[in-house]
């Protein structure tokens, strides 16, 4: 077991980070002109040292929190690496690549690999966009990159060492609706029919949301999980409603069931609302505020929490819908 990162799983594939004792293998796969004269950044002859130096400066930058280069392991074989590095010059952006090593290309490792770190970026690291380049005639990674929900972001230029050249790249980009439902998994419900006959309302997205404040007036949030629509985005607690509920009833099965707490009714206070188009529907989300409550917070969904003094919540990146309930709550509280 690896301290520095929890390995992810992508179907039968497994991303971890790289370890000292892989340098043999990846050298193998890499020291091959197939596969450097695609990659800017990677000699050829490839050194066996440079895969030692290699693996110890991606554990590095794990632990720094600055890129994360991971092995792409089948089995226990390595059979290529994937890694996404924050941009410095633009905040809440992240730069993605990978390689398959050639005797396991056409098995759709690519896409698998790279769409699973990408979503898994944007639900657990602070970005909003991830970038991508492709050699200009490397037909195969942009089909990759495409399949994944990537979409063509023009043209540039990036010097490729192995070639000893300065060459054309195709750029691509991807934030969360281009990234949110797994490669072959449908995006979100389809709003239901409202045409003239539908029934009032009947487009309207009914979700009830709770901001629990602590003793110190601190405001939880939570982070919407790898999977759902939006994830990696800071909301607060509640869900939608199941048929037949009011917002009070579905707040306390969502506050249960999410964060393992009990709250009554009369400790739910009506505080503000948001009114927002969302995904072809209309969100209609009553925020409630709460201060009492039995239990202790906890993320039963693996979701990560944040106590967050009013002053800061803009620090945390949110839902369009909430921006006018964070102003009002930072007023009021
Ligand atoms: N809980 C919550 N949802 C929000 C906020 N802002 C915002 O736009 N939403 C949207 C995101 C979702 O489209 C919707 C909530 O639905 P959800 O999918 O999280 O609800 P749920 O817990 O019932 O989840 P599920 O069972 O359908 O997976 O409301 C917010 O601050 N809190």
């Amino acid at each position: 077991m690896d301290g520095i990162f929890a390995p992810l799983r992508a179907g039968a594939l497994t991303l971890r980070a790289l370890r000292p004792e892989d340098a043999a293998q990846l050298h193998r796969l890499v020291n091959d002109w197939e596969v450097a004269r695609m990659l800017a950044r990677v000699p050829f002859p490839y050194p066996r040292e440079l895969a030692d130096e290699w693996i110890a400066s991606t554990r590095a930058q794990i632990e720094a929190g600055t890129a994360w280069h991971l092995a792409i392991m089948r089995e226990d074989a390595l059979v290529g690496c994937v890694g996404l590095t924050t941009t410095r010059d633009a905040p809440r952006h992240a730069e993605l690549g990978y390689w398959v090593g050639r005797r396991h290309w056409g098995q759709g490792i690519g896409p698998e690999a790279a769409g699973r770190l990408a979503r898994w970026a944007l639900a657990n690291l602070d970005l909003d966009v991830i970038h991508a380049s492709v050699l200009e005639e490397n037909k195969r990674s942009a089909a990759v990159l495409a399949r994944i929900g990537f979409v063509p972001d023009g043209m540039a230029e990036q010097d490729f060492t192995a070639r000893n050249a300065r060459l054309p790249v195709r750029r691509f980009r991807a934030g969360r609706a281009e990234l949110s439902a797994p490669a072959g998994q449908p995006a979100p419900e389809a709003a239901p029919q409202a045409g003239p006959a539908a029934a009032p309302g009947a487009n309207l997205l009914l979700v009830a949301a709770c901001a629990l404040i602590d003793s110190d007036g601190r405001v939880l949030l939570a982070r919407r999980p790898e999977g759902k629509p939006m994830a990696g985005l800071w909301e607060f607690p509640g869900g939608k409603l199941a048929p037949g509920e009011t917002p009070e009833e579905a707040l306390i099965r969502e506050l249960k069931e999410e964060l393992g707490i009990d709250v009554s009714a009369a400790c739910l206070a009506p505080f503000a609302f948001a009114s927002h188009p969302l995904e072809g529907r209309h969100l209609l989300m009553p925020l409630y505020l709460c201060r009492r409550w039995a239990g202790t917070v906890e993320g039963r969904e693996g979701q990560a929490l944040a106590w967050v003094r009013p002053g800061k919540l803009g620090d945390y990146a949110m839902p369009p819908a909430d921006k006018p309930l964070v102003a009002l709550l930072r007023d009021f509280l």
